[in-house]
């Protein structure tokens, strides 16, 4: 992800950019893995909340989250296996998107959080859902309900991220890499199989539904208008 002046915000293009960058990775049966991480010091900071967050209805809003969920959902089970590099901070829409990863690595110190609950929503493209396939279901639930930032210990406490890294990553990576192709496609599709069934894309699309319900509240309204007034 590469908008660096807003923290890599993600923006309707870069919803098409991301679509178009996965079908093209699928495409390249010479490719081991895939890496998801952002451009200068964060990660992802979610939904950009001057382009996703105008005065939308339930429909416009379903419509328009629904695009981020198609990712996910293409994240999520694609064909070889999908790591997020937390280079920095995730929040809201950015740290479902790290959920949808298979797995995730982190530098030291950096926090992530599912801040949707602070601006008057619940998660909207899917990662909720997701993240109680990643890990036990009372911490999910706990992270979701109370929106808390977790720095890196905690987040491998929970078993959300399975290591930290400084540099080298993809020396880190080797054990996945040292892998042919054809090893990590048939690991991917076991994993698929066993946790990733095609009825979760339902299951996804209710949690852009409820979402939708709530974008257009006033506790919502009055968040976005507190983040853009402190601009
Ligand atoms: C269902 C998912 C849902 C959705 O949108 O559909 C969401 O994702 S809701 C969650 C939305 N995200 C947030 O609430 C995160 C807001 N951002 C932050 O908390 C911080 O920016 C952080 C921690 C990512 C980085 O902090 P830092 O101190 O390093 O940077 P600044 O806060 O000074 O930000 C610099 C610059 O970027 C703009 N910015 C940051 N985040 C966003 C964003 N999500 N959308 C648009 N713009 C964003 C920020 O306004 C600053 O702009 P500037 O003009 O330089 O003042």
């Amino acid at each position: 992800m590469d908008r660096p002046q807003v923290k890599n915000a993600v923006s309707f293009d870069m919803v098409g950019e991301l679509k178009e960058a996965f079908q093209g990775i699928k495409e390249d049966d010479s490719v081991k893995l895939l890496t998801l991480t952002g451009a200068g010091d964060v990660f992802c900071s979610g939904g950009d909340l001057h382009d996703f967050h105008g005065d939308l209805g339930e429909q416009n809003a379903f419509q328009m989250l629904y695009g981020m969920k198609e990712v996910l959902y293409e994240l999520a089970r694609f064909p070889i296996p999908t790591v997020a590099l937390l280079n920095g901070p995730a929040r809201g829409g950015g740290t479902e998107l790290a959920t949808a990863c298979d797995f995730r690595y982190i530098k030291e110190g950096v926090t992530c959080g599912f801040t949707q609950g602070d601006l008057g929503l619940t998660t909207g493209w899917g990662g909720g859902t997701l993240l109680y396939h990643r890990i036990p279901n009372l911490h999910a639930y706990h992270w979701l309900l109370s929106s808390s930032l977790y720095d890196s210990n905690k987040l491998i406490d929970i078993g959300w991220v399975q290591g930290t890294y400084v540099d080298d990553v993809l020396e880190q990576l080797k054990p996945y890499t040292d892998k042919t192709v054809e090893q990590v496609r048939i690991f991917k599709q076991q994993y698929i199989r066993q946790q990733l069934p095609l009825s979760i894309s339902t299951e996804m699309d209710e949690e852009v539904r409820r979402c939708s319900m709530v974008w257009d509240t006033p506790e919502h309204k009055e968040a976005i208008q507190k983040f853009l007034s402190a601009e």
